[in-house]
């Protein structure tokens, strides 16, 4: 994706005619390689918005154009749908354009990374809000889509869960990715997003925007882990750099490591680290020197169009298939 996504005076009414405007005006430019939060009170049209970011809603005036590959976790998830969950992700997947040995890996690493990998042979109607709401999430992470587009999406998630949701939030952005959220919760995220809007009188205003350049702003974390132990994967996914402060120890993954990671992702890099088995200790934390930013990840192989859990038509017959 290398331009910006644009609503130019979009407005939605649900019904005909003198039906009341939900949204009217709106003006909205999200780029690339950004975090949104959207905030607002109860019925302001925040969904509104975000149905119309993810293109499975139409405005009724206005119009939006700039869609990159988006993928979508509605607010409400439509669990009952006739698939396994590992069915459902892998039919998702190819939705997205991965071919079905691509979308079964990606299913497994999501689901594993969600803790809900024991249900991956669970019919969908049978899972519990929480395990429905880790499918509803892994179907939109598992193609690395170009705008992530979140409704309440930590709703029903266990603690772990939403550290890892998070964590694949900064991920898509630092992969250059568009990620735009609502959340209830006025710490999800927190000091993360690049910008902040409120939906007010069915228009958008601008609450916040980060005012420091995010690729200039690093904390290294020094660590010590235990005798042997490689640094947790996600630790390394999130560094831009990992260095052992004393050459000369007896191995790599021995001993004390000095990571370089943006400001934004310090608080999720902590807590991978003092949640890895066996825990790393943090000997300190500190700031960091302005450092290169993040290289963007390759897109992902194939392309689609817009997501969609709206997918939920989807057949029974590729269940049946992939429950065999
Ligand atoms: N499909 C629909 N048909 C008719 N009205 C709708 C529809 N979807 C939303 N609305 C109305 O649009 C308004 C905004 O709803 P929306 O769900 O976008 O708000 P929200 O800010 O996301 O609310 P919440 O914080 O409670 O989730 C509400 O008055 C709602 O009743």
């Amino acid at each position: 994706m290398n331009r910006e996504l644009l609503l130019e005076g979009v407005g939605r009414r649900y019904g005909l005619g003198g039906a009341p405007w939900v949204l009217r005006g709106v003006d909205l430019a999200l780029a690339p390689g950004t975090l949104t939060r959207i905030e607002g009170a109860n019925g302001t049209g925040k969904s509104t918005l975000l149905r119309l970011l993810a293109g499975i809603d139409a405005p009724t005036e206005g119009r939006i154009t700039g869609r990159p590959r988006t993928a979508y976790v509605p607010e409400r998830f439509p669990a009952a749908l006739p698939f396994t969950a590992a069915g459902y992700l892998i039919h998702l997947g190819s939705v997205h354009g991965l071919s079905r040995g691509e979308a079964a890996r990606a299913a497994v690493e999501w689901l594993e990374r969600l803790g809900a990998a024991e249900y991956a042979r669970t019919p969908m109607s049978e899972l519990s809000k929480g395990s429905s709401q880790k499918v509803a999430v892994a179907q939109a992470l598992l193609a690395e889509p170009e705008l992530l587009v979140l409704d309440e999406a930590w709703t029903g998630l266990d603690t772990a869960a939403r550290t890892e949701l998070e964590r694949a939030v900064l991920e898509r952005r630092a992969a250059g990715g568009t990620v735009v959220f609502v959340d209830h919760d006025p710490r999800r995220l927190a000091g993360a997003p690049d910008v902040t809007y409120a939906v007010v009188d069915g228009n958008v205003r601008t609450v916040t925007v980060s005012s420091v350049p995010r690729e200039e702003a690093y904390v290294v974390v020094e660590v010590q882990g235990a005798p042997g132990a490689e640094p947790p994967v996600e630790a390394t996914r999130l560094a831009v750099s990992v260095e052992e402060p004393r050459p000369g120890r007896p191995g790599p993954g021995l001993g004390s490591l000095r990571l370089t990671v943006p400001e934004t992702h310090s608080d999720t890099l902590l807590r991978t680290l003092l949640t890895a088995h066996p825990p790393w200790h943090v000997v300190s934390v500190g700031e960091g020197p302005p450092a290169t930013r993040v290289p963007p990840r390759a897109p992902a192989a194939t392309a689609v169009d817009a997501v969609a859990v709206a997918v939920a038509g989807a057949g029974a017959d590729v269940d049946a298939e992939v429950r065999s």
